[in-house]
């Protein structure tokens, strides 16, 4: 069996201010995308985990972890304490999307992990019972778990589901930076110029089924965060805006989104980043809907 983990990107992303747990109150708009691991399950008498990511550039590959700190493993754990369960399982963790990009990927896989265990082993727990668990996993979790396109708010999990737009046509940028997503929330001082009327305005722009408006009304305070830092980082964002195409970046970055009018535009793009002698990853895909995931 098989079972697919789509990633996120967000469109916008106010962080309103730090909580007493440690968190940080967010407001952002969630929209899954087609780039995704895919996680596999076969029968075994006892929970054996491994995984590849064959497909990735190779400082990227060296990052994770297919051991007790893989989030997907994670997700076993939570669930087999949750369930008292004792069932076994071959699973294999095949990734395709880059990890610490802000596109929320091992988010995805503990997503893909919770639905995929909750059908395989027929544990039979309800949507709700899984986005608890979900939740003590990651604060994207929750939104992972259901997809499509939400406005996330609280440190994420409290979400409000809208109709998603027409599948657009993406082109996924990586700059070879790696912040982690809490060192990255530290930096944040109190203050950014996005709001929650950021997020409305994104949201306005949605519901209008005007994603090029969305993401021209957008704004991400992590781009406030991070670019006087990561001169890469406004340079890379900048490429793709000065060629006309709107452009953002997605969760804690460093990932940039391009938005396209069509596919073969992102060819064209993918040899300028080559002939300009950047080493960023790109990947292209499409934004989806709750049916897709
Ligand atoms: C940047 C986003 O991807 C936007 O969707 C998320 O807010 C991050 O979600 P995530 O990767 O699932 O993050 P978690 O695993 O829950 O938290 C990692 C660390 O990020 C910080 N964190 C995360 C979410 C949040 N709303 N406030 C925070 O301050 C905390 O220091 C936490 O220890
Ligand atoms: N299944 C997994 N896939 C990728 N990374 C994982 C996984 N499990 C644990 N990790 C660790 O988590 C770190 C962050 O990777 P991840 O892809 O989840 O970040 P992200 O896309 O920036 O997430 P977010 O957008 O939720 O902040 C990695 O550097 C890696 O060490």
């Amino acid at each position: 069996m098989e079972q697919l983990g789509c990633s996120k990107i967000n469109i916008g992303l106010s962080i309103l201010n730090k909580r007493n747990d440690g968190y940080h109150n967010i407001d952002t708009i969630f929209q899954s995308i087609r780039l995704s691991d895919s996680i596999y399950f076969a029968r075994h008498h006892s929970v054996v985990f491994s995984g590849i990511a064959p497909e990735l550039p190779q400082y990227i590959q060296d990052m994770i972890p297919y051991d007790e700190r893989n989030l997907a493993l994670q997700a076993v754990r939570e669930l087999q304490s949750y369930t008292s369960c004792k069932a076994g399982a071959a699973i294999h963790l095949l990734k395709r999307v880059p990890a610490a990009a802000g596109l929320g990927g091992g988010s995805a896989d503990a997503a893909a992990m919770l639905k995929g265990l909750n059908k395989f082993w027929d544990l039979r727990l309800t949507e709700d019972e899984l986005l608890t668990i979900g939740g003590k996993l990651g604060s994207d979790v929750p939104f992972l778990l259901k997809g499509g396109t939400a406005r996330g708010t609280g440190r994420g999990e409290i979400m409000e589901f809208h109709e998603s737009p027409a599948p657009h046509w993406l082109l996924i940028v990586k700059p070879e930076i790696s912040v982690s997503t809490g060192i990255a929330y530290n930096k944040f001082n109190g203050i950014s110029q996005f709001t929650s009327t950021t997020i409305d305005h994104v949201l306005s722009a949605l519901k209008a089924s005007d994603l090029q408006r969305a993401f021209t009304v957008s704004g991400n305070t992590f781009e406030e965060l991070l670019f006087p830092e990561y001169e890469e980082l406004q340079q890379c964002k900048d490429f793709f805006t000065t060629r006309g195409y709107n452009t953002i970046m997605t969760g804690s970055g460093p990932t940039m989104v391009v938005l396209l009018d069509k596919a073969t535009d992102a060819l064209a793009l993918q040899e300028e980043i080559k002939a300009n002698g950047h080493n960023w990853l790109s990947l292209i895909t499409k934004t989806c809907s709750q049916e897709d995931v």
